[in-house]
């Protein structure tokens, strides 16, 4: 049985950080992006980073954010991962890893082949990659917009960092698309949503059970 772990992303309220620890995800994400409908104030991401049960690892999502908001939140805040989703550079990626101690996980888009040498140059600075949708031109969100790119760019890749498979999941998509790419860890935001936002309690239970093949792993 493989070992999938799964990243619960724009959690917004105590109710969902509940349905996404009892389902055993590893990860939950909380958005500072203002267009997002996802978006956090800090004072709301801190409660809800306060109520996370040990072993559910929160991730604060930012795109191309300053020195100052990453100041602010990581103060404010207990956390295990930044995710940064813009366009920040290597050489950035590399000074907020040193400067903030945490493990940093760098956004990649992907519309084809050529998007993947991203891939590796970010794999030689950050500590995790996610692989995700190159968002369309003109799109106000980098990430988010529930489209997935073709999987088989990424099928069976291995890189130098553990990477993270995002993207228009779904509890309908995630078992395929983790059988085609043999991805060890997927991400979804819109996919287990009834509206933009809101999380749907029963479609992440839906997404974690379907990504980890009709069951959890089995501990030996
Ligand atoms: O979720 C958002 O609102 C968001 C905003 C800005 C940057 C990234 C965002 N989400 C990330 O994008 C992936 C894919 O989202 P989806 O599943 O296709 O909706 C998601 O996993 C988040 O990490």
């Amino acid at each position: 049985m493989p070992d999938i772990r799964v990243k619960i992303c724009g959690l917004k309220t105590e109710a969902d950080v509940a349905a996404v620890a009892a389902t055993g995800a590893a990860y939950m994400g909380l958005v500072f992006f203002a267009k997002s409908p996802r978006h956090l104030s800090i004072e709301q991401a801190r409660r809800l980073a306060l109520v996370a049960p040990v072993g559910l690892a929160k991730v604060a999502l930012t795109v191309n954010a300053d020195d100052a908001t990453l100041d602010a939140i990581t103060e404010a805040m207990p956390l295990d991962m930044l995710q940064l989703h813009g366009h920040e550079s290597p050489d950035r990626v590399a000074e907020v890893r040193a400067r903030y101690g945490l493990p940093v996980m760098k956004a990649v888009g992907v519309a084809d082949e050529g998007d993947l040498a991203a891939v590796f140059d970010y794999s030689l600075v950050a500590d995790q990659i996610l692989v995700d949708a190159k968002p369309p031109k003109n799109a106000a969100l980098p990430g988010g917009n529930g489209l997935s790119f073709d999987w088989r760019l990424v099928a069976q890749r291995r890189w130098l960092r553990p990477w993270m498979l995002a993207g228009g999941l779904t509890p309908e998509n995630v078992a395929e698309a983790i059988r085609l790419t043999n991805a060890r860890q997927v991400d979804v935001s819109s996919g287990v949503e009834s509206a933009p936002g809101v999380k749907d309690a029963g479609r992440i239970a839906a997404f974690v059970k379907a990504a980890m093949m009709d069951g959890p792993p089995i501990l030996r």
